[in-house]
């Protein structure tokens, strides 16, 4: 960023609230905190590009490696960068013992995977070879070695927590392939894989939602990345951001079949609550990848043959169109993603989970892009209690 620090006004389009400070702009909306290369947002018409190419054409054409390749090293792989690419993320493909014996014993606990994604990263962190290393080149490495990891984690987690055998990562699998695979111990079909792809394709970056910005508070103290990505895991788990894939689902479960739909979200308007998978702060329009997503829920489902759960999804979706769209609240993509999970057999908690596997790619890609135009991170609160009150000792008290 330029040397030059000039005075500005800054205005926003975002709620303020009047302290006696100064304004406050609630929730840092429309707050800009980086110049970015990597994803772009249109909110007003619902439009979303990774490094300028369009989501639509990515999520038509490539895969979950090829755009990780594109997020990370700002362009589209050639046939032999994107085959190195995936030998590099395979020969990853695994985690030290004592890794293993944190995820697995969380999970005989019955901790939240979002929980157990958070120790594990930073157990990883402490197999660094070279934690003083803090170069380009060492944080795309660990990176990528993060992406690899993440499966891995959440499905011997899966295993350990339901009494099961590990299975160990296969080298020869695609990244959405070898998770299945490592799940549910048999390769998985196309289909199913290729719902998994899209997903992750579909999660991997976003600007700077709350889970970026906790990434890049942390690495703005020049921390390691272990500790930037645990930083960001924990803010996606909230049902606010990533934790509403799981809630949306929950959601549905409680539905339980398409004519109770309108009912239970009209009551729940009515009682001033919200409905999980809906609404955004940028997109005040149909999410992009809502619309892509949707599509695949409906092929997933004819494909397994039940259709149940995207039509008690498509009978919410008309009361949200009718009754939220108003406000521009729209589906997001945490209302159709779980479903997708739901079918291939994936219990709800590790829907977050498998966004994290996707996101830390984004996360890892911004913080690396910001550490090359740092500034600490430190803003100012107001303070509103009082100031030099008299001290009481503890017995006067
Ligand atoms: C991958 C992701 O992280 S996508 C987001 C996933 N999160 C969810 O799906 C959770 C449900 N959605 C929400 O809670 C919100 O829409 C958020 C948190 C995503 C964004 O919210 P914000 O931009 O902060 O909007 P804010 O909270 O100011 O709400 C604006 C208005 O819309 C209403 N609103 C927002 N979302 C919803 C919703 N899902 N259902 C009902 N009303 C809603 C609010 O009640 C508020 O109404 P009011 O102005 O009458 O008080
Ligand atoms: O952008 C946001 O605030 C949340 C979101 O959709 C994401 O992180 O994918």
């Amino acid at each position: 960023m330029s040397e030059e620090v000039k005075e500005v006004k800054i205005e926003t389009s975002g709620k303020v609230i009047q302290s006696p400070c100064g304004p406050i702009i609630h929730g840092l909306e429309d707050v800009l905190v980086k110049t970015t290369t990597i994803s772009d947002i249109d909110g007003k018409n619902g439009i979303l590009w990774y490094r300028g190419y369009r989501i639509d054409e990515l999520a038509k054409y490539s895969t979950f490696e090829e755009v990780a390749y594109l997020i990370l090293y700002g362009k589209l792989p050639n046939r032999k960068e994107l085959e190195d690419f995936k030998a590099l993320l395979a020969s990853y493909r695994d985690l030290p013992s004592e890794v293993y014996s944190v995820v697995t014993t969380l999970g005989k606990v019955k901790a939240h995977p979002m929980l157990v994604l958070e120790a594990g990263v930073a157990a990883l962190g402490a197999f660094d070879e070279n934690p003083n290393d803090y170069s380009k080149e060492a944080n795309l490495r660990r990176a990528i070695k993060l992406t690899s990891a993440l499966p891995i984690m959440m499905a011997a987690h899966y295993r350990a927590s339901r009494g099961l055998d590990l299975v160990k990562p296969r080298k020869d699998l695609s990244h959405a392939a070898n998770f299945l695979y490592m799940m549910f111990g048999k390769e998985p079909d196309e289909t199913s894989t290729k719902a998994i792809d899209l997903y992750l394709v579909l999660h991997i970056d976003h600007e700077v939602p709350a889970s970026t910005f906790a990434t890049l508070v942390a690495i703005s103290t020049w921390t390691d990345l272990y500790s930037a990505i645990a930083a960001g895991i924990a803010t996606l788990k909230g049902p606010l951001h990533g934790g509403a894939n799981e809630a949306a689902m929950k959601q549905y479960l409680e539905i339980g079949k398409p004519e109770s739909a309108r009912p239970y979200v009209e009551k729940l308007l009515a009682e001033g609550k919200r409905l999980m998978g809906v609404g955004h702060r940028v997109y005040k329009a149909y999410d992009p990848r809502a619309r892509i997503y949707k599509e695949l829920v409906k092929q997933l489902s004819e494909a397994k043959g039940d259709m149940t759960w995207y039509r008690i999804a498509e009978e919410v979706e008309k009361v949200v169109l009718e009754k939220l769209a108003p406000k521009k609240l729209y589906p997001n993509i945490d209302f159709w993603s779980g479903i997708a999970m739901y079918l291939l057999g994936i219990p709800y908690e590790y829907y977050t989970p498998i966004f994290a596997m996707s996101r830390v790619v984004g996360w890892s890609a911004h913080a690396i892009e910001y550490l090359d135009q740092h500034r600490l991170f430190r803003p100012r609160a107001c303070y509103t209690g009082p100031h030099d009150v008299p001290y009481i000792p503890i017995d006067k008290r």
